[in-house]
């Protein structure tokens, strides 16, 4: 019989990590070995309302956690500022992190892939962990060869904390390696009221929508002459988001570097 892999969750109350600790209650080769929050420190996970029937200890110290817990994997679902700390800190202390949670920088992935690097440790940094996601990502992709004219229009709940979610942007980043340099619309068009045309990156733009009601969607409009080309994805639950992340957390053990996108371990 193979080992179960021993997983950390940081951030078990909230929508995604609670979805995920209950993923993890339910297989058989995922062991939840601790978890981190802010609140509840000492606590079982079983004491909270809500959580699955585990015996996993909360902890308020990420540092006791990681030094006191035997773990393979470390999983982030918090906020951009505490994830980041998280994320260098099950690196130091020898974890392989998944991280789910969005609003990193771009020099935030580098210090990253560089401590990576140094430690031969696989780091999995999942902007989107739902397989149509990634598909409406590639085919994006794919469509920017033909149409350099595009816009990204993704669309949350109004609990979010980062604009442009992280999936707009490894769309962006995505269309930019295929898509011809242009700036978009009228070369002289003025915003009669600021932000009006969104966020820009290499003359394409990217709209952020907040709502109460939705969950996490997106739509890449493709425009060409006498044409226009859309692809949309919708998670209408967090659900949506759980064979990512198992899958995440069986493959990260496995690497030794740090790998941006779930697109790029994908068979
Ligand atoms: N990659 C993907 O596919 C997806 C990524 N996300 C990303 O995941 C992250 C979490 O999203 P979501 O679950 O919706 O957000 P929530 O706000 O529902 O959950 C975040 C949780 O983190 C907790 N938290 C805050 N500070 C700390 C801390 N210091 N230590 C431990 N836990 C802490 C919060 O507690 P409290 O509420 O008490 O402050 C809350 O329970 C976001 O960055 C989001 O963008 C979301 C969906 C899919
Ligand atoms: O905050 C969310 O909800 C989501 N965040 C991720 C992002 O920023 O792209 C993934 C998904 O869109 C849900």
């Amino acid at each position: 019989m193979t080992e179960s892999i021993r997983v950390i969750v940081a951030g078990p109350r909230g929508n995604m990590g609670k979805e995920a600790v209950h993923m993890i209650e339910r297989e058989e080769h995922l062991e939840l070995a601790a978890v981190v929050d802010h609140k509840y420190e000492g606590a079982l996970l079983s004491d909270i309302e809500g959580m699955p029937n585990l015996e996993a200890r909360v902890y308020t110290n990420v540092d006791q956690c990681l030094s006191e817990i035997g773990a393979e994997v470390f999983v982030d679902l918090t906020t951009p500022e505490i994830g980041k700390v998280h994320t260098e800190k099950a690196l130091d202390y020898g974890l392989a992190p998944v991280v789910g949670t969005t609003g990193f920088s771009d020099e935030d992935l580098e210090r990253l892939r560089q401590k990576a690097k140094e430690q031969q440790r696989g780091v999995l940094i999942v902007p989107n962990f739902a397989i149509g996601a990634v598909l409406m990502m590639k085919m994006s992709q794919m469509a920017a060869a033909y149409f350099p004219d595009v816009e990204i229009t993704e669309l949350h709940h109004d609990r979010k904390l980062d604009a442009p979610s992280g999936t707009a942007v490894k769309t962006a980043k995505l269309i930019q390696e295929n898509r011809a340099k242009k700036t978009q619309g009228h070369p002289e068009e003025k915003e009669t009221m600021p932000g009006a045309r969104g966020a820009e990156l290499d003359g394409m733009r990217i709209h952020s929508t907040r709502l109460p009601g939705l969950v996490a969607h997106q739509q890449v409009m493709f425009g060409g002459e006498g044409q226009t080309l859309t692809i949309r994805h919708d998670s209408i639950n967090r659900a949506s988001f759980m064979p990512g992340v198992k899958f995440a957390i069986e493959q990260v053990i496995t690497m030794k570097e740090l790998v941006y996108g779930l697109e790029n371990i994908l068979e």
